[in-house]
């Protein structure tokens, strides 16, 4: 655990220490990444769409506040405190005043690319610091889509946000090491997360380790070679993992998966990175998994999964 709701405020990293943060996007690692920022005693703005897109991921963060609340990590006060610093907003115009802004939006490049294009325009304090949380895309393709790339790092959060005590940052040839400093001090002293660096190659380390291990899995269950529930049990119950490949492929989403697995397949054309048929037919049949309801488990609205 990080107890990131105690963490005291930043050291002074290089240069100003980064107080007001934008998020784009309140999907699972949106809302998650905003929670810890409101968590650490950040001024968050987060950026959706819609109203109705606003209120539902408000309602993700409320709803991850009481667990912590009800697991004892945080107080009832502190929750208070974090959904009073969390304001979202429609126009991306509000982030003008950002000193970091994070992207976490849907695993597609030419969305990230237009979001990075608009964000150079709008954050025009040449100091301030645009991150990705893109789990795949080369950031250096982000970067391109600005007038000042040295200001473009890729900070990867990993789900759920608030439990899991890392970052990847990643850095381009572009990047100026004020700004990876920067980012790097901000994820370490404001948040309490431990950061790894990563070249700026398509997966970066976790996932460049992970998805053929989540493909593998799938191939297996596609090929008849074991069930789901024996594949997860044999990984839990054999190698100590909290839990198994098509759990965690449920928790990711499936649909992220694919998008992670085509972008490596593209930087690599290592056929271990390809996304087998089974994937690619559940993706089609929106059996996304836990946010859908049902992937290789079915999710009831509460209650443990089941087998599908
Ligand atoms: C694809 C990408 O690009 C990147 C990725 O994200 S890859 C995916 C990475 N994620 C993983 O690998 C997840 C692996 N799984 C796990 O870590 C665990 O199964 C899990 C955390 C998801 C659930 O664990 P669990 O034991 O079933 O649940 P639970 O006991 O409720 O929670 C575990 C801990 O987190 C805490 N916790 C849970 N939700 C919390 C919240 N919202 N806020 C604060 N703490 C919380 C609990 O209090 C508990 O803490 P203790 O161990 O100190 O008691």
């Amino acid at each position: 655990m990080t107890g990131q709701a105690d963490t005291p405020a930043a050291k002074p990293g290089a240069g100003e220490k980064i107080s007001r943060v934008g998020v784009i996007g309140a999907g699972q690692m949106g809302a998650g990444i905003a929670e810890v920022c409101a968590r650490a005693h950040v001024d968050v703005l987060v950026f959706e769409q819609t109203r109705e897109l606003a209120a539902a991921g408000r309602a993700r963060i409320l709803r991850s506040l009481d667990r912590g609340v009800s697991s004892g990590k945080i107080t009832e006060r502190e929750r208070e405190q974090a959904a009073w610093r969390l304001r979202f907003t429609s126009d991306l115009g509000d982030f003008a005043d950002r000193q970091l802004v994070v992207e976490a939006v849907v695993e597609e490049e030419k969305v990230k690319t237009e979001i990075f294009r608009e964000l150079d325009q709008i954050v025009t304090d040449p100091k301030a610091v645009l991150a990705s949380n893109t789990s795949s895309i080369p950031i250096m393709k982000l970067g391109m889509a600005t007038k000042n790339s040295s200001r473009v790092v890729g900070m990867h959060f990993f789900n759920p946000v608030p439990v899991l005590p890392l970052v990847e940052l990643v850095t381009t040839l572009m990047t100026s090491s004020d700004v990876s400093e920067r980012a790097e001090a901000f994820a370490r002293d404001v948040l309490g997360k431990q950061v790894v660096r990563s070249a700026d190659r398509s997966g970066f380390v976790v996932n460049a380790l992970l998805v053929p291990y989540l493909l593998s899995a799938i191939r297996m269950v596609e090929s008849g070679f074991a069930t789901v529930e024996d594949i997860d049990k044999a990984i839990v119950l054999g190698l100590a993992h909290p839990m198994g490949p098509l759990a965690l492929s449920d928790l990711v989403g499936l649909d992220t998966i694919k998008a992670i697995a085509d972008s490596m397949y593209e930087e690599f054309k290592e056929p271990l990175y390809s996304p087998p048929p089974l994937l690619l037919r559940m993706v089609e049949a929106s059996r996304l998994g836990k946010k859908a309801g049902h992937g290789f488990y079915q999710y009831p609205a509460s209650g443990r999964p089941s087998a599908k």
